[in-house]
């Protein structure tokens, strides 16, 4: 078996873990990303098995796939409070949970949803747990289109290192809200906090990747077994 699949294996199992945790008459944020696709689905299977919940989208491509497994969706306008969003990340400081969340694309959905559910469980492999973020992903920082050098000016005077990404067809990638992506290497981020506001207040940025404060669980997928971490310590 390649190491490919066993990952896979052990992210869905991850994924079922956290659905697991729906409940008849909830409102769930559906993540995006490989490992949330996991997680979709099995809660796809839930629903078809007779679970009762509403799915709130953070992306066009979940909400395509949620769509297909017959799970009913709501937009937040519909339902502004969601009871659970379950979501993968890109990185997982261990010792605050804080993310660095985006490589898939839909960072500022998923901080709409994140920033509108009572919790926000994470489903990671271990290879995104790390000390540090900024440490093994580049930081993703959506930007309004006009203009977009300007702001890509502004981070570069902030010591970020961004780039434009790009998509399959080799022009700007455009999020789900019509903006561009900076990927921004930043080595380790010492102060995610105050970067988080920095990037808040600067002309051009729409959003960051980083998730501070935000996730209240994150569910691990190791070879060994599958281990939560909760806000404030692991879990037993
Ligand atoms: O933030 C995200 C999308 O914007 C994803 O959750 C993140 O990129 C992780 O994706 P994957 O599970 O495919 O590694």
């Amino acid at each position: 078996m390649s190491t490919q699949t066993q990952i896979d294996q052990l992210k869905e199992a991850a994924a079922r873990q956290a659905v697991a945790l729906a409940q008849d008459g909830m409102v769930l944020g559906l993540g995006t990303g490989s490992t949330a696709a996991f997680a979709v689905a099995a809660l796809g299977e839930r629903v078809q098995a007779g679970l009762k919940i509403v799915g709130v989208p953070t992306s066009e491509r979940t909400a395509q796939q949620a769509r297909s497994l017959g799970i009913p969706l709501a937009t937040l306008e519909e339902q502004p409070r969601l009871d659970l969003t379950i979501d993968g990340a890109d990185e997982v400081e261990v010792e605050s949970l804080a993310l660095v969340k985006g490589l898939g694309g839909a960072l500022l959905r998923e901080k709409i949803v994140a920033a509108a559910s009572t919790r926000l469980v994470i489903v990671v492999d271990a290879g995104k747990l790390v000390d540090r973020l900024g440490s093994r992903s580049p930081l993703p920082v959506e930007v309004v289109p006009f203009g977009w050098r300007t702001t890509q000016t502004r981070l570069q005077n902030m010591g970020l290192r961004p780039t434009l990404r790009l998509g399959t067809d080799g022009q700007a990638y455009l999020s789900d809200g019509g903006h561009y992506i900076l990927d921004c290497a930043t080595g380790p981020i010492a102060d995610p906090a105050g970067l988080e506001i920095a990037l808040a207040t600067t002309i051009g940025v729409v959003e960051s990747g980083l998730f501070i404060g935000m996730a209240s669980q994150v569910i691990v997928a190791r070879p060994e077994g599958i281990q939560t971490l909760q806000a404030g310590g692991e879990h037993p």
